[in-house]
């Protein structure tokens, strides 16, 4: 109960970056962006060990960050041809011992360790919990010819993100059911969502951003050195 394990997923190919390096390594300040990842759940003491997974031709380089970087709770697994993939495999490489699950995007260099111990204790209390920000924008569903069909309910609208926590065993039940129905989620909520458990939102911040495109990059070099900046004042 009083720790949990990380599955970082990094196995994506960031397509949508589209550098010829996949995202989760160009430089953020110096390392690469998954090696802040996984230096916020390395220093905390509450995560027992860190499972990341990777495409089958990164382990190498992988596993000389993690000496480079003194990594020492990571091992590194390769993943799959989707997120989903990446994350079940993640989940099959956690020591047994493991209860309490938080699913992380390797992408994700900015969650905050108050954040990440919310989610987790909210997941202890409630089984399943997830970050989420409550959307800023007006949202439109739209249908294919370009016509607005409905404006949802600002106040029941979150963007959620990672980490995402759960009891392992209500996690494996979602993604074994997944398989087995051919169904494919953005997210690992979802496949706890249609087993007809509930998922907790708990808030975090709009700086714990997915580096998705070029412009979350530049945002990302910005925010990393006025951190810097203001550690070093
Ligand atoms: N087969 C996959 C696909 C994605 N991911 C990981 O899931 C996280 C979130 O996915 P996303 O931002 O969509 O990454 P990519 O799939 O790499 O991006 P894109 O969709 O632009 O190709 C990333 O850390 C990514 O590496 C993964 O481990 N395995
Ligand atoms: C899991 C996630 O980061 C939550 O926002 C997101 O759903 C991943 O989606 P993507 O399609 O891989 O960008």
């Amino acid at each position: 109960m009083d720790t949990f394990g990380v599955v970082v997923v990094a196995a994506g190919r960031g397509t949508r970056m589209g550098t010829a390096e996949s995202k989760q390594y160009l430089p953020l300040g110096g390392k690469p962006i998954l090696v802040h990842t996984l230096e916020t759940f390395e220093r905390m003491a509450e995560a027992s060990e860190i499972v990341l997974v990777v495409g089958a031709g990164e382990m190498e380089r992988c596993l000389d960050y993690a000496v480079e970087y003194g990594l020492r709770k990571v091992r590194v697994v390769a993943g799959g041809a989707e997120r989903q993939h990446s994350v079940r495999a993640g989940l099959k490489a956690l020591g047994a011992e493991v209860e309490w699950v938080l699913v992380h995007d390797a992408v994700r260099p900015f969650a905050e360790p108050a954040h990440i111990i919310a989610c987790w204790q909210e997941a202890v209390a409630h089984g399943a919990a997830v970050l989420a920000v409550q959307v800023k924008d007006t949202i439109k569903v739209v249908d294919e010819g370009g016509i607005i069909r409905s404006t949802p309910d600002r106040r029941t609208l979150w963007a959620i993100q990672t980490p995402q926590a759960f009891r392992r065993p209500l996690l494996e039940k979602a993604h074994a059911a997944a398989e087995r129905d051919g169904v494919l989620g953005t997210d690992d909520a979802m496949l706890v969502e249609r087993l007809g458990q509930p998922v907790r939102v708990v808030q975090s911040d709009y700086t714990n951003i997915k580096i998705t495109t070029p412009d979350d990059l530049a945002w990302a070099q910005w925010y990393g050195e006025r951190n810097r900046e203001r550690e070093s004042e």
